[in-house]
């Protein structure tokens, strides 16, 4: 018996211009296919499934309403495209989401036409739909063609200023455009903040009752199909409303509450507005995270990401640990910290289980804030309440807290703010890909005046930068650590703050010295070996610091080694280049210093297992001694006499 699920009707869909020949009845029955399709897909691949399952009947009727790929639909997020991509030709190579040379677990430009606009990180899509919208208005071109434009956002996402931003400037510009809020009550924590609670509002108690008293105004905006036949689409939409929302004061026209798992009333809502709306218009569609599988409807995060699964149980197919994870290091080390000084706060954007920091909050209660997808605010209001004199530690993977440099500058280091930056997710990062990975941190923080800057190279190490940062109360810090496992040190009681700007060295050598920044420490000492074979004796140091330098060391290694060869887990510009600087201040390449810098290649690797990424970065153990070998002319040498 085949474990795939039975899917008549989904099995005639290649394109979504199949959908037009399907009856009303029929898209409700290719919902629960669909439905059960993602399942089974992400029970082998593992991936975000709770959001998909959560907009299966809204991808149905999308786009079975309109005209993929010449209506543009804008996936916020992206985490919640599997089915889009199952319906839109994909379906064959679903079962390599996320996987090395499969499909992006996200939407992709490069790999569909149905996916106009890429994305990963959150809050983008209203402000990518008002783009297309005003190039069809304005003679633009594109694949496909340019017809509506349709954003579907979460509740979660449309927390962030962006999304704000992006209101603000469509209902002030006044095109014809959709956006779909897909609220589910979820991100992947529950969700925070009074946008959330005005949302909850607007379906719920007193004001939703308001509102059923002002569905006549729909008809007004939308008087096909209510003014002839059509009884039961009017009956479905007389709980729906418009007017009296901060959407209206916006300029949007505002219609929800909308089931969006009922197929009959997303359709007659999309039909309508299709045919109707002249400007921006907002659907408020109520969905369930999680829908239709019980085992997500009952998990915490609504199976937001899972592991490999049991689609029978539900079960997870995770891999035994064989160390604790550097986030969960990083979370204990600051409740000690946070135990022995009563200033330390916690500030995480919308990740508090991403981070460790729901480990923060279960202790702290009233010194962990969560304050939604809001990296800017979160930089900024830390660096307020470092000015008022408490000690905040604001975690933020690396990829995110692109989001908020601007506040990283202005609003922390010029004002030299000891903001503490806790950088989680810190290089490649596996199936999430390049938009997860965490590459520029420390190009973009050692760069500006005053901040310190620590890469953990193990568990161990991360304990001391917590202490580290902790202690340190006259200017702005970060410390980086990978995702995953560490690698099973030993591990201090508490940490013990590091002096300012002094690495380490690991093992003394001669001949070359290898300078590592970060977690890649266990592939030098795995290169060294192989060197050692080879009768070749490397130094192995640990910088600790890529700001500031530990000027001496390098300069000691730089003097007393043929080469030194950098290697960190980020892209160029960062650690290497703050070394290559101090080498070429100090005259140290006019003496003849063989020099190389490795550092994650100029290209966006995509999504595969870490050590997969990190081979195709060239940032493996066997890349370190092919390095070492080659900045010594060893290699060549070796090669000859193989000939001979
Ligand atoms: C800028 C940014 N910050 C954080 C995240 C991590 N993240 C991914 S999905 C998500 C929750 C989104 O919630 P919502 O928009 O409501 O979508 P749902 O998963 O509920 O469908 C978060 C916080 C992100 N992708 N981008
Ligand atoms: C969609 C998104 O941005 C998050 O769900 C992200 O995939 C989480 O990554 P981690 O699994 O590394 O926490
Ligand atoms: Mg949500």
């Amino acid at each position: 018996m085949s474990d795939r699920p039975a899917t008549p009707l989904l099995d005639r869909v290649s394109e979504p211009a199949d959908l037009k020949a399907f009856t009303d009845p029929e898209l409700t029955r290719l919902a629960s296919e669909l439905r059960a399709e993602t399942i089974s897909a992400v029970s082998v691949t593992g991936g975000h499934l709770g959001a998909g399952l959560g907009v299966v009947e809204l991808t149905v009727a999308l786009h079975a309403v309109f005209d993929t790929p010449r209506d543009k639909l804008i996936w916020d997020v992206g985490h919640q495209c599997y089915p889009h991509k199952i319906l839109t030709g994909r379906r064959e190579r679903i079962r390599t989401l996320r996987s090395g040379g499969g499909l992006s677990g996200f939407t992709k430009r490069a790999e569909s036409v149905y996916d106009p606009f890429g994305a990963a990180h959150s809050s983008t899509s209203i402000s990518a739909a008002l783009g297309f919208a005003t190039a069809r208005d304005l003679g633009g071109t594109c694949e496909g063609g340019l017809g509506d434009a349709i954003a579907v956002i979460g509740d979660g996402a449309i927390s962030a200023g962006m999304a704000y931003e992006a209101l603000n400037n469509a209902g002030h510009m006044g095109r014809r455009l959709i956006v779909i809020l897909n609220d589910n009550e979820m991100s992947i924590a529950p969700p925070v903040g009074a946008m959330s609670a005005y949302l909850s509002r607007l379906y719920a108690g007193a004001p939703f009752q308001e509102m059923k008293s002002a569905a006549k105004g729909l008809t007004q905006l939308l008087p096909f199909p209510f003014q002839e036949g059509a009884r039961r689409a009017k009956e479905l939409l007389k709980s729906v409303t418009v007017g009296g929302t901060l959407f209206e004061e916006l300029g949007f026209s505002y219609i929800g509450p909308v089931d969006g798992h009922d197929m009959e009333q997303l359709l007659a809502v999309l039909r309508t507005v299709k045919a109707r709306a002249d400007g921006p218009v907002l659907i408020h569609a109520i969905t369930q995270k999680g829908k239709g599988y019980a085992p997500a409807e009952r998990a915490r995060d609504r199976g937001h990401a899972t592991a490999k699964f049991d689609v029978l149980t539900g079960e997870q197919k995770k891999s035994p640990s064989n160390a604790p994870s550097f986030t969960s290091v990083f979370a204990k080390s600051l409740v000690r910290e946070a135990e022995a000084d009563g200033k330390i706060v916690a500030v995480t954007a919308a990740m508090p289980d991403g981070t460790g920091l729901n480990l923060f909050a279960e202790r702290f209660p009233r010194r962990c804030f969560d304050v939604g997808i809001a990296e800017q605010h979160a930089v900024t209001f830390a660096a307020g309440m470092a000015a008022g004199g408490l000690k905040p530690f604001c975690a933020i993977y690396s990829t995110f807290l692109q989001r908020g440099y601007d506040q990283v500058v202005h609003d922390v280091a010029i004002q030299r703010l000891p903001v503490r930056f806790a950088i989680d997710r810190a290089g490649l990062v596996g199936a999430d890909g390049p938009t997860h990975a965490g590459a520029f941190d420390v190009a973009f923080l050692a760069n500006l005046p005053g901040f310190v800057v620590m890469a953990a190279a193990d568990e161990a190490e991360l304990v001391h930068m917590v202490a580290t940062a902790a202690a340190l109360d006259d200017r702005p810090s970060a410390f980086r650590f990978p995702r995953g496992e560490g690698s099973g040190v030993e591990m201090p009681e508490r940490g013990q703050p590091l002096e300012i700007g002094r690495g380490r060295v690991i093992t003394e050598g001669s001949r070359v010295a290898i300078l590592s920044f970060g977690a890649r420490l266990p592939e030098c000492l795995a290169a060294r070996e192989a060197l050692l074979a080879r009768g070749i004796s490397p130094t192995i140091a640990d910088a600790r610091f890529a700001k500031p330098l530990d000027r001496e060391l390098i300069l000691r290694l730089a003097r007393e080694h043929e080469a030194l060869i950098t290697i960190e887990e980020g892209a160029a510009g960062g650690f290497g280049a703050q070394v290559a600087q101090l080498l070429a201040d100090e005259g140290v390449f006019d003496a003849g210093l063989k020099f190389r810098m490795m550092v994650l290649p100029d290209t966006f690797i995509d999504q595969d297992s870490p050590a997969a990424m990190y081979a195709a970065a060239a940032m493996q153990a066997p890349d370190i001694e092919a390095k070492v070998l080659e900045a010594l002319g060893v290699a060549r040498i070796t090669a000859r006499r193989g000939l001979a």
